[in-house]
């Protein structure tokens, strides 16, 4: 069970690399599109299509929430927002380019953390 206390020493605190990694994401120059909820009433036709819409304060409100117990539950929502973009954005578009920013910035990051393949 990866969150046991570590002991007496405290706690080992799993989610720091996630809360790490959420911080350069929302610093990433690409970032503009996905820093907030997409907005219903500005883009009406974006929750016809995105049936789950995420974005990066999303995620930080369930990280600071401890809603995420692993780091693969922090890692699905945040690869939801580039899968969203890609749905409902051409690539060589404005916000289908940033998304593909983010995308591999944050595939390379996460390797690099974690060594995942
Ligand atoms: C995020 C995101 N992905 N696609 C869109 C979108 C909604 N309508 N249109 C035409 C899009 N390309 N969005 C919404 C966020 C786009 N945005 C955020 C701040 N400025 C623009």
């Amino acid at each position: 069970e990866e969150n046991k206390a570590e002991g007496d020493s405290g706690t080992v605190d799993v989610m720091a690399p996630c809360r790490q990694l959420l911080t350069e994401l929302e610093q990433h120059e690409a970032a503009w599109p996905f820093q907030m909820p997409v907005n219903g009433r500005r883009f009406p036709t974006y929750h016809k299509v995105i049936v789950q819409p995420m974005d990066l304060h999303t995620v930080k409100e369930r990280l600071e929430s401890d809603r995420y117990k692993t780091r693969d539950d922090f890692c699905a929502d945040v690869r939801l927002i580039f899968s969203n973009c890609d749905l409902f954005n051409e690539d060589d578009s404005p916000v289908g380019e940033a998304g593909h920013a983010m995308h591999t910035f944050f595939e390379e990051r996460v390797t690099q953390l974690w060594g995942d393949t």
